[in-house]
């Protein structure tokens, strides 16, 4: 495991900079496979990188994209991740990708995970790029410290797992772990110097105390690391 910081004076320039890390991305595996996979995070922190990527010049229509995790909520719902992604990624140029959704209309995603998982038989295998978020408690996609799921979300051979988190609102779906270090192209996102603090805590503290930091887990599997940050 290695990091990469990249730090930006404001947020504004790192959300351009990462969307044109993401666009050079997904144009190098649409040259060399005809198509390319992109995961991207819910949370508040994306809607900036989204607006600047969903005009970068590249063939959308060759893009298949889905979430890193979702809330269990419909998609008109406020919370919704996919509601995020649907009104400032998938416009403009990006409308013409490919949006897999981790929702439908079962009570629980425990009961929707077969159907779900399913769909992303249209997602390229392992996924392109993987942009994950941090909350503060040092979750990742949906693999939240505590929960009853974590360690077979950690575990798991599936591509998906549904989680309930023990504070946080809604139950998830969520790429599992594997699913997530499988890709050969990990970016996290954060912002705020809290975060930076938290992430570079997770990074130093003593390999007993990984599992309070599922992003821990993650990236200790991750050969290289690119952390996207700006206060
Ligand atoms: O649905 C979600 O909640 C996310 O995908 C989640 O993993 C998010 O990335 C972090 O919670 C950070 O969220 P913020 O960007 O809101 O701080």
């Amino acid at each position: 495991m290695a990091l990469q910081w990249h730090e930006f004076s404001n947020k504004e320039t790192l959300d351009q900079q990462l969307a044109a890390t993401i666009a050079d991305e997904l144009k190098k595996a649409i040259a060399a496979r005809g198509t390319a996979g992109l995961a991207v995070s819910g949370g508040r922190t994306p809607a900036g990188m989204f607006k600047a990527l969903r005009n970068s010049d590249l063939d959308w229509s060759r893009v298949v994209i889905t979430l890193v995790d979702e809330r269990w909520v419909q998609p008109d719902h406020a919370d919704s991740n996919e509601r995020l992604t649907r009104e400032n990624l998938l416009q403009d140029g990006a409308a013409a990708a490919t949006f897999v959704s981790l929702v439908n209309t079962q009570a629980t995603p425990h009961e929707a995970l077969a159907e779900i998982e399913a769909r992303l038989a249209k997602m390229p295998n392992p996924i392109d790029v993987v942009i994950l978020g941090m909350g503060d408690d040092g979750h990742t996609a949906s693999l939240f410290p505590a929960a009853a799921e974590l360690e077979a979300a950690c575990e798991s051979t599936a591509l998906l797992a549904a989680v309930t988190p023990p504070v946080a609102p809604h139950q998830r779906i969520t790429l599992t772990l594997p699913t997530i270090v499988k890709s050969p192209k990990v970016l996290v996102h954060i912002t705020g110097e809290s975060k930076k603090e938290l992430l570079l805590n997770a990074m130093a503290a003593n390999v007993a105390l990984t599992e309070q930091y599922p992003i821990r887990r993650v990236l200790d599997q991750v050969p290289l690391a690119n952390v996207f940050w700006a206060a």
